[in-house]
This record gives structure tokens, sequence and C-alpha cells, in this order.
């Protein structure tokens, strides 16, 4: 097999859109790490789907209202409150023959606690050596905010769109986005709007991550994976510790467990979007690995072992397999009756839920575990990321404007995101931000330190500041062949 290299879009001409340079000032600079230093300490946390911090979701209202004066009073814009704490900004186009877009974000985030080694509380948005530190620093308040303040700039700088916009903000999509991202789907539903593109969290900028990839590589989620949780549960006798049967249910239920842990589910690299990741960075690699990169396919077991060594890789190239909970017992010297435990697969393109379910069972294959679907959702469709996709080669031109040293090229993202309530109102839905993901930075996402340098949140910002005139292109520039 041979591979053709994309031809870069920025060969052709684009369109002038009176740009306004992506520059900020160091008073902007500083009054933009003020905002997103605030945000970052209200705690707007989602504990579960009946426990939310209400109050630090009502300060947050009041915050967005407070630091972006110019989105909040400009007549371009039309915001609405929904769900009760969700926020939907419509962004006024001149000229209504053009398709909207869609940006969205999420305010709430998980939970975080101090003592589970955190170098700074994580509430205090709190600087070390360059960084700020805390809870929904990469996931996913510097998208909330870096949208926010790209259009407060825009606006104070006299800016008026061509194409309509829509910018969604959900605060429970780390519980569902029920009330969030499904209400605004609905809102945009009974309006009629169909969407160009949405551009939502997700992938990020890969750095260093991949063993012989020498370049960083911005990675656009053309698509999700899906996901199924099961309960395993074992029930037995209870009885004396003192005369235990062979077996208990704790036991059994360690085992079976255990034996999914044990014998993975399969790898399946080059059924689904991540060969075309491996595709566009082939060239990108260094000459030791490029021999194996140009001829993938004949090295892809090769390759594929080497990327499920790793955690984030693994995840890319398979379902993978997460105990999550494990209960059991009420009392050293009493037998237990009942164990339970709850997996979480997250699922490769290439496979369904049914298909996963199937393995499950066949994996566990013991009478007395009784497996319960929990519940679960296909992976999420492909979107385009051709030469002529709109939405794909217009956040392409972003990154590249702001980071030109990165390669941009298609990826899957391995968790869920609130755009996956979307697939109605648009085909080609993204899963992006450019926060820059280095080794060590899987553990921050939902773990310790997470945190974001003071850099990186400008560049973020200056990305969507980027982002929202770069749509304002009538069409893509012609390549020329
Ligand atoms: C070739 C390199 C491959 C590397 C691939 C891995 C890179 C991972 C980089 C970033 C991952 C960030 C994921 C950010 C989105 C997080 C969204 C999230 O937490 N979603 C939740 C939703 C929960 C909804 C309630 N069930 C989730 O998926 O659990
Ligand atoms: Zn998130
Ligand atoms: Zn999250």
């Amino acid at each position: 097999r041979t591979f053709t290299f994309k031809v870069n879009r920025e060969l052709g001409q684009w369109e002038n859109t009176s740009t306004i340079y992506p520059y900020l000032s160091p008073e902007q600079k500083e009054k933009l790490l003020d905002n997103f230093k605030v945000a970052v300490q209200i705690p707007t946390v989602s504990f579960s789907e009946s426990d939310q911090n209400i109050t630090a979701l009502q300060e947050f209202d009041l915050l967005l209202r407070r630091v972006f004066p110019k989105v909040f009073s400009s007549s371009l814009v039309r915001h609405e409150v929904v769900g009760n704490y969700s926020h939907l900004f419509t962004v006024a186009g001149a000229d209504a023959g053009l398709e909207p877009y869609m940006l969205l974000a999420h305010i709430d985030v998980v939970p975080a606690n101090e003592a589970d080694g955190w170098d700074a509380p994580p509430f205090s948005a709190q600087e070390i050596d360059g960084f700020i530190y805390g809870r929904g620093t990469i996931d996913n308040k510097q998208s909330v905010m870096g949208i926010l303040q790209a259009l407060e700039y825009l606006l104070e700088r006299g800016y008026t769109p061509r194409r309509t916009f829509y910018i969604g903000l959900g605060h429970d999509e780390e519980i569902n986005g029920e009330e969030g991202a499904v209400k605004i789907v609905n809102l945009l539903k009974s309006r009629g709007v169909k969407l160009l593109y949405v551009l939502d969290e997700g992938l990020t900028i890969m750095d260093g991550v991949v063993d012989g990839l020498n370049e960083p590589a911005a990675l656009i989620g053309v698509s999700e994976k899906g996901q199924t949780t099961v309960k395993l549960s074992v029930s037995t006798p209870p009885g004396h510790s003192s005369m235990p049967p062979r077996e208990s249910s704790i036991g059994i239920l360690a085992s079976a467990v255990a034996r999914l842990e044990k014998n993975r589910m399969p790898n399946l690299f080059g059924h689904g979007p991540e060969r075309a990741t491996f595709e566009h960075l082939a060239h990108k690699f260094g000459w030791s690995y490029r021999m194996i990169m140009s001829n993938l396919w004949l090295f892809s077991s090769l390759l594929s072992s080497v990327l499920e060594g790793q955690p984030d890789t693994n995840a890319f190239v398979r379902t993978t397999t997460a105990v999550t909970m494990f209960n059991s017992g009420v009392k050293i010297n009493v037998m237990p009756a009942y164990a339970e435990a709850f997996v979480n697969f997250r699922i490769h393109s290439s496979q369904t839920v049914q298909e996963v379910l199937n393995l499950i069972e066949s994996t566990v294959s013991d009478k007395r575990v009784k497996v319960e679907f929990i519940n679960g959702f296909d992976p999420l469709p492909i979107s385009s990321y051709e030469d002529d996709t709109f939405g794909y080669q217009i956040i392409k031109k972003s990154v590249q404007d702001i980071f030109p040293q990165v390669t941009v090229t298609p990826g899957i993202c391995v968790a869920n995101t609130d755009s996956r309530h979307y697939t109605q109102l648009s085909p080609d839905i993204y899963r992006f931000a450019p926060s820059w993901y280095k080794p060590g930075d899987s553990a921050r996402f939902h773990g310790v330190n997470e945190r974001i340098s003071i850099q990186n949140y400008e560049e973020i910002v200056l990305f969507y500041f980027q982002l929202m005139q770069n749509s304002d292109v009538r069409n893509l520039p012609t390549l020329r062949s």
C-alpha cells in the first residue's frame, strides 16, 4: 500500500476577511489571566447526577456577566440561560445566507481533593513556575473562558461576523449533559437550526507522547469512542468465617474481574480513524521509525504493540476495560452474601456495544457471575476530514495560524463530550482544544495537579479569536492541482 499525503490547504489562496491581527497587549494578558483564575476558583463541581454545586454555578453566571461586558451588551449577541445554569449565545452574522457553526465547552468540573497529592489547592488557581493549577484548567474552563474572552476582544475591536455562530456552555457535561447540552440541542432543533460544523473539547496538541514522533501534532477528534458499563455480581450463602467455603463471593467476582483485565479487548489498530492519524503523521517520524511508518501496515503489529504499552496511546487502539467500583462485605467474621463490581468499557470505533457485551460474556464465562448491562452507546459517527470539508479545514488553518510548528491530523477522542448530543444538528463534529499535552499529562485529566501554562491559555484565546474570523470565509480556497 502506498500513502497519499494530503496537499496543504495553505498552498491555496485564502479569502481575505478583513482580519484583526491575533495579538494581545500586556494589559489584555493581565486581564485575561485574572478572569481565568477567578473562573477556576469557583468550584462548579458535578458530584453525581443528583448533586451539583448550584451556588457555584450561580456564581459562575455572575462572573461571566461581569468580566465579558461587551458579550452581554452587544446588539449582535443574544444570550439565553438554558436548563437553569447552561448558556446559549447566538452571535448574529451579517450574511444570513451562510450556514452557522457552533462552539461548545462545559462549565462543570469533576470533584478534586487536595489530600490526593495536589501541589496547590485544586480551587486556588495558584501560579507555580508559569502554570495555573486547578480543577478545570484543561477540562474545560480553558475553553469556556477562552471562547468568550476571544469574542469579547473581537467585539471591543469592532468585529461584526459574517457567518452566524452559536456558543453553547453546558453545566452538566460530567454527568451526561441531560439538562444542559440536550436542552440546548432541543431548543436549536425547535428553531430549525442546522450547523455547518461543531467544535467541542477533546483531543489536544500531543508533544513527545508517541515514541519516534519528534514534532508536536494537533489531533482533531473526528469521532469519539462509544462506551458501555456492566455490573458483575455474585451471590453466595452467608455464613461463619471460621468455616468458609472454598470460594467466597468476593473471590469468584475478583477472578472474573481479573480475567477481564488480563484478557484485554482485541487490538484494533488500523480499523478506525487512528489509521488516518498515523498516515498523516508518517513523514514526521524520526529516520529510524520512518521505514516502519512508511510501510505502516506491513509493520502494523509492531507499531500497535508499541502503542498499547502506554495507557493513553493504548486507548487509541482498542476498547478499554476499566474496573471502577467494587463493593462487598459487611463484617470481618461474616462470609459476604453478595459482591458486585462495575466495569466501564470505552469502545473502539470499529466495534459496537453488542460485540463488546458478547466478548465480556465469553471472557467471564462463569454461570455464578451475573452480568448486567447498565448503559451504553455505540461509537459516534466519523466526521469528514477531507480537503474540501469546511469545519475541519478552518480548525486546521486556525491551529496553523497560532501554532505554525504543529502538524494537524485527525484523531479519535478517547473520552466522551457534550458534542455527542449534537449529531442531529450537524454531520461534522470535531473534538479539540489547543492545550499542550506532554508525557505525564494524562494523569492530570480528572486526576491531580491539573494545570495549564499561562502562555498556553493566551494561545487558546488567540486560537478562538482566529477561528471566529477564519470561519467568516464564504468558501475554502481552491487547491492548486
Ligand atoms: C497518537 C497519540 C494518541 C494519544 C491519545 C490519547 C490522548 C488523550 C488526550 C486528551 C484526552 C482528553 C479528553 C478530554 C475530554 C474529557 C471529557 C470527559 O471527561 N468526559 C466524560 C463524560 C462523562 C459523562 C458521564 N458519563 C467521560 O468521558 O467520562
Ligand atoms: Zn470535559
Ligand atoms: Zn471531564
